[in-house]
């Protein structure tokens, strides 16, 4: 077995692989990926897992015919996780943690980091996380919905410097092959533009959540910050052996050359933005000033609530989005400064408190 490149990975694990029979957990697939964690660590790998399958897993608890409402699934999903777990646990002989997140979670700075020093714990310790969403507490407001997404946001939040998806298909086909007997698998993607996306069909099976779209998000945040991501066919016994061999059995996603800063891809991927500021003209004219930043007096209009530190979305008075950024004023005190917009108030707001977000804070997204 030759010595692999990786310090650190993020694996995550689809729910039919979970629960392939839809009656519980199975140990059928899971032994083998825990085979392989336990390979990956033997090298001095760090592994996180981040595993899909609760509501499938509980599901076997609950009448047929009430299981498709939302409560029933986070019933499903709270009893489910605690089968999950022992299942994972009864693999290994290190401990693991059990960590259950929301976005409303990550995309709190403070949460996020507290998230990030919880893994990194873990890790130094020997102790293999496992993360899935926190079903049972989610709104739609609150959720990240789909656990590809979410091993994405892991793998940025802990660094890694791969990301493997294992699902129940060899790798992203230029269609999806449940379908179409002629689809190609793709091995390697330098560039996830709209032409990807397309070929990208929901999940054909009862417990899949999202099917390729939410896998290609997944690689697209993932390796714009410089993580390598795979998606992989956790079926079968080969994808591992062929991992373990350096080599790539399914579809690789190659990382951007230049990865973005990790605020930066904070603020991108997964932070929502709490309100919205519109400036004048271009971002040339407004970001891009003598300043690097943008003042009170360039605003035109402020939409929604948010407060000092939280994230805002830069719109041009034309509607395009401009950037990402972190307000160092809050919605109320702009408002005051656009009501008062003859006065030299917004002059003097700037003076003493500086400029309403400044460079070091800000996302550009790209012009659309
Ligand atoms: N272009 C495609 N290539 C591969 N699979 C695709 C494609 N389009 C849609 N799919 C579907 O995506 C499914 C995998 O997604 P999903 O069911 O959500 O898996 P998981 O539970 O592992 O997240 C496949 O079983 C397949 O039906
Ligand atoms: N959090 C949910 C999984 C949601 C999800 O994304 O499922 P999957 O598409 O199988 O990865 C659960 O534990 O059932």
């Amino acid at each position: 077995m030759q010595k692999l490149k990786w310090q650190r990975i993020v694996l995550k694990v689809g729910s039919a692989l979970i629960a392939p029979d839809q009656d519980g957990c199975r140990s059928r697939y899971l032994l083998t990926i825990a085979q392989f964690i336990v390979s990956c660590r033997s090298q001095g790998i760090e592994v996180i897992l981040v595993s899909s399958g609760s509501v499938a897993a509980g599901a076997h608890l609950f009448p047929k015919q009430e299981q498709r409402s939302v409560t029933m699934k986070k019933a499903m999903a709270a009893a489910g996780q605690t089968e999950m777990m022992t299942m994972w646990d009864r693999f290994f002989d290190f401990p693991s943690a059990q960590m259950l997140l929301t976005h409303g979670d990550l995309r709190d700075r403070e949460r996020y980091n507290s998230i990030r020093d919880t893994v990194f714990t873990l890790l130094e310790h020997g102790i293999l996380p496992i993360i899935n969403e926190n079903d049972t507490v989610t709104t739609d407001e609150l959720k990240v919905g789909d656990n590809d997404n979410l091993s994405a946001m892991v793998a940025a939040a802990a660094d890694a410097d791969a990301l493997m998806i294992f699902s129940d298909v060899d790798g992203l086909y230029d269609k999806n092959p449940n379908l179409h007997a002629d689809a190609v698998l793709l091995p390697e993607i330098d560039t996830i533009d709209d032409s990807i996306y397309a070929m990208a069909g929901c999940a054909t099976s009862a417990v899949g959540t999202g099917g390729m779209k939410t896998k290609i998000e997944a690689a697209e945040k993932a390796t714009s910050h410089g993580i390598t991501t795979y998606i992989l066919n956790g079926f079968k016994d080969e994808t591992f052996n062929r991992l373990l061999a350096g080599e790539n059995p399914g579809t690789i996603f190659t990382p951007y050359e230049k990865p973005m800063q990790e605020a930066v891809h904070w603020m991108t991927h997964t932070a929502n933005e709490q309100g919205e500021v519109v400036v004048e003209g271009s971002f040339d004219d407004s970001l891009a000033g003598e300043s690097g930043c943008i003042r009170g007096d360039e605003i035109v209009a402020v939409h929604g609530e948010f407060g000092v530190g939280d994230t805002i979305l830069v719109r041009s008075d034309d509607g395009t989005r401009l950037a990402k950024a972190t307000a160092n004023y809050s919605s109320c005190l702009l408002n005051f400064i656009a009501d008062n917009e003859q006065s030299d108030f917004s002059e003097k707001m700037h003076d003493s408190l500086g400029p309403v977000i400044s460079e070091k804070d800000i996302a550009l997204l790209e012009k659309s």
